[in-house]
């Protein structure tokens, strides 16, 4: 089971969820809580092992203001919320890094319609932490697709089992106050995911 750390801020936070053995970290780089700039981005994506992917996330921005931002924080994937026409993941096929396609359940759930390389199948609001009807999309996501929306340690098992996901992303479940990850509960999730 894949797994993805998302909003992380604090180089400490970084060493965790890597020490952990998340399998990709995410760095929110639009309006959020989590935000940080995509030179601080860079500071943590440099901590990160070549193991291990490093996101940049993005909502609704065209696609030379993702490319911008992916070149200067180096991350190795973008990860794109809202509705982005196919043409936006086409025009950043060039840059070379993994497409990821962010998107709720009612969109088209097939990895790979868009030409991306991974699928986020989220809550209708990304980041709010609102847990959903996980089972809506069992046997309907195909493909490489992390589930999220609303996931934390001690409800991750029954997600997993009610959408059949080939993987997961988190964020709010781990934090004691929005835009604050608790490490401890970064631990917990991997227990939780991997047993
Ligand atoms: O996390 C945010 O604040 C955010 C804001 C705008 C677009 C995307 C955002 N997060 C993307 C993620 O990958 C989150 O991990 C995912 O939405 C799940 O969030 P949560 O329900 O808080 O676990």
């Amino acid at each position: 089971m894949y797994v993805k750390i998302c909003g992380l801020r604090e180089p400490g936070h970084v060493a965790t969820a890597v020490e952990a053995g998340a399998d990709a970290i995410g760095f929110v780089m639009t309006r959020s809580p989590r935000r940080v700039t995509p030179e601080r981005a860079a500071e943590l994506a440099a901590l990160v092992p070549e193991h291990v992917l490093t996101v940049g996330v993005f909502r609704g921005e065209d696609p030379e203001t993702v490319r911008a931002a992916a070149l200067a924080s180096g991350v190795r994937a973008v990860q794109l919320h809202g509705t982005h026409p196919h043409g936006d993941f086409t025009a950043l096929k060039d840059l070379g890094v993994t497409l990821i396609r962010a998107v709720a359940a009612q969109a088209d759930l097939r990895c790979g319609a868009f030409d991306e390389d991974l699928l986020l199948v989220d809550a209708p609001h990304a980041g709010s932490g609102q847990p959903w009807d996980w089972a809506a999309v069992r046997g309907r996501a195909t493909g490489r697709w992390l589930l999220a929306g609303g996931l934390a340690p001690g409800n991750v098992r029954e997600a997993i089992e009610a959408a059949d996901p080939w993987g997961v992303d988190v964020s709010s479940g781990l934090e004691s106050a929005p835009g604050v990850k608790d490490p401890r509960l970064i631990e917990e999730f991997l227990r939780s995911v991997r047993g």
